[in-house]
């Protein structure tokens, strides 16, 4: 069984990620980009559909234990084994500690054992780095700190999302015959295992036993390569260590925010950096498929796609945080995902712009924890969603207002986009949530399109641009007006999720944020007290909309999830905006608090559980977090206050 998601930690290579469990098991990994097939899908079954576990052979007691243990069936008095070990997978057991290196994606877990204490560092060599090939590695070096520790590596590859048993023979090196590399064949896939212990086969796994003493460092690398091409380049661990080290470490230096949060802001800005698509600028929204937002229940989806709302708001707070190359990539991939009629305009493409994003259902993986189906491909990308409009168009307008060179093309892009509003801002849609049901009048939608006709009637206001002003302010006139007319419940003092509904809706909690109407209006606070009177959960997190247990919701499906993570820290940044800073700062604190040991949040939380649900991690729960940390610094004051 997986581990809870919470027990994962990140590592990637800025095309593909993998997530390490706290035991160092590898349960995800895609290859050789973020949306391939998985060739180790663990996460979403069992052990037999592929993972990679590399930890002390013998058992770690929870206290460390002072005399040694005698020695288990299968060893020597020196420690080494002395018989073939049996043939199961290398135990599961969680390291006593675990942290990221410094400010890097480059993962160190540490178990202390009666026998001394090993480390296994955890990377994958940001591809075109300087020297680094162009194909994917994961690296995973087990250092001796202290003692002699025995260990096992096991590794299971399975092919195309755990289905397919890969063709798994040695090759030697004709120059060294000592040097022998194990590869996995199946279709076009090709993974050669490079290690600097002897591997040998057992139930269709491949196993390495070995022995670490103090001081000594063993690696292993994992390559993928087309299978039609010759054996890939057997990488230099200790070196691909110091340039991944470098890399990360520079990147992270150029964070401008200084403020008290910077640990939980910088290690959210190397997520986010993680799950960029590196050749063409394009952002994942996470980098899994199918993880529950309700443990059992059928709400799961792949996020191994760029979401055009995700990322603009990805961009904004690179922006504001001093990232202004990849700003400035991400409006180039843009550019040419949407190019063409914007009627043609997609919610969601792929990470190099892709349009075929069909949703099916992978029959033969159970599901995290039985949480079924599992799903590839996304339905929602066919939806009209015409909040998007407005995120586009507000992140096109900070990239310019913050500096980026002016882009003619992106203007007019966005003249094309409030065309099209202008012609469809009154259609119903399926709104910031992609709902499954009927298409309704969702009020965050039409504030948002009054956000895209605002930030371009400014631009043109502002800057040397040109454009219908007349017409379109009153455009902007008469979708403010519609919203407070059909959007706003008097009796309640609320706005509310649709026209003509009762229901609330934490998307609300953005009007402010967006300067549709200032945090002082008595509407808006009426909205925030509403929300927090009815979409709080017992611990003080944010539901996005009520659902309705076992039967079918307003969202079209059954079942309930958990608290927003996002929502929960605009309600922190509406807080902070009314004067109740104490509260947001409580708030975003706490929200601080549920991040998993090494920083990392997934996109729910399940008060019931107490536990991370839905993907993982997820890039619109970074997001947020950075952003409230900076409003939090400009309302001033000290952490606590
Ligand atoms: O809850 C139903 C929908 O859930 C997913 O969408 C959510 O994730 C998106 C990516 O982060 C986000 O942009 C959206 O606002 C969220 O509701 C899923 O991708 C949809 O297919 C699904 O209908």
């Amino acid at each position: 069984m997986a581990a809870r998601i919470e027990d994962y930690a990140l590592i990637g290579d800025m095309q593909t990620a993998a997530l390490v469990s706290r035991d160092g098991s590898v349960d995800w990994l895609c290859l050789p980009r973020f949306d391939s097939p998985a060739v180790f899908a663990g996460l979403l079954g069992t052990d037999e559909h592929g993972f990679w576990r590399i930890g002390p052979a013998d058992p770690v007691p929870e206290q460390p234990v002072v005399p040694p243990l005698p020695l288990p069936t299968g060893f020597d008095s020196t420690g080494e084994f002395r018989a073939l070990p049996p043939t199961a997978a290398a135990p599961a057991q969680p390291a006593t500690r675990r942290r990221y290196r410094g400010d890097s994606l480059i993962l160190e877990q540490e178990w202390d054992t009666p026998r001394g204490t090993v480390r296994v560092i955890d990377f994958m060599p940001p591809r075109g780095l300087p020297e680094r090939g162009a194909v994917p590695q994961m690296i995973r070096i087990v250092e001796g700190v202290s003692g002699r520790v025995r260990m096992r590596s096991a590794l299971r590859m399975r092919f195309s999302y755990g289905r397919i048993v890969p063709w798994v023979h040695k090759v030697e090196d004709p120059a060294n015959p000592e040097n022998v590399r194990t590869v996995a064949v199946a279709g076009p896939d090709s993974v050669w295992l490079d290690g600097e212990a002897e591997t040998y086969g057992r139930n269709l796994t491949t196993y390495a036993d070995f022995t670490v003493q103090a001081g000594q460092r063993i690696a292993f690398a994992l390559t993928w390569q087309p299978s039609h091409l010759g054996p890939p380049d057997q990488p230099d661990a200790e070196e691909a260590l110091t340039a991944t080290e470098e890399f990360w470490l520079d990147w992270a230096s150029q964070c401008t925010y200084q403020g008290p949060y910077r640990e939980a802001v910088v290690r959210s800005l190397i997520t986010l950096k993680g799950l960029t698509y590196a050749p063409t600028g394009g952002i994942v929204a996470a980098p899994t498929t199918s993880l529950p937002e309700d443990i059992g229940g059928v709400r799961n989806w792949d996020y191994r796609f760029t979401w055009l709302r995700d990322a603009t708001i990805t961009l904004s707070s690179l922006l504001r945080t001093g990232y202004r190359d990849e700003a400035r990539a991400w409006r180039e991939w843009l550019l040419r995902a949407v190019a063409g009629d914007p009627e043609n305009l997609q919610i969601m493409y792929g990470i190099a712009g892709e349009r075929e994003l069909t949703e099916a259902t992978l029959d033969w993986l159970p599901g995290y924890e039985g949480s079924g189906p599992v799903r590839i491909g996304n339905g929602a990308a066919e939806q009209l969603q015409l909040d998007v409009y407005g995120e586009v168009v507000e992140a096109l307008h900070l990239a310019h207002m913050t500096g980026l060179a002016r882009n003619d093309h992106a203007f007019l892009l966005q003249l094309r986009l409030i065309g099209y509003l202008e012609q469809h801002w009154r259609d119903p849609d399926e709104g910031i949530w992609e709902v499954r049901g009927p298409r309704r009048h969702f009020v965050h939608s039409k504030v948002m399109a009054w956000v895209a006709v605002d930030r371009t009637i400014r631009m043109i206001e502002e800057t040397p641009h040109e454009g219908p002003l007349e017409r379109w302010r009153q455009l902007r006139d008469d979708i403010h007006e519609d919203v407070c007319e059909n959007g706003f419940d008097r009796e309640r003092n609320t706005f509310t999720q649709s026209y003509g509904s009762k229901e609330l809706d934490a998307s609300l909690l953005l009007i402010p944020q967006v300067g549709f109407l200032p945090p002082d209006d008595k509407r808006v606070i009426g909205t925030i007290e509403a929300i927090q009177r009815e979409l709080l959960t017992p611990d003080g997190f944010v539901l996005r909309y009520p659902t309705s247990g076992g039967e079918e919701g307003l969202d079209g499906l059954p079942g309930d999830e958990g608290a927003f993570l996002a929502c929960s820290f605009w309600l922190a940044d509406d807080l902070a905006m009314i004067g109740r800073v104490a509260e947001a700062r409580q708030l975003f604190e706490k929200l601080l608090s549920i991040r998993n040991d090494v920083g990392l949040l997934a996109e729910e939380w399940d008060p019931r559980l107490q536990r991370q649900v839905g993907n993982f991690p997820q890039a619109f729960s970074h997001v947020p977090l950075i952003d409230t940390a900076l409003r939090l610094n400009a309302c001033g004051g000290l952490p606590g206050m």
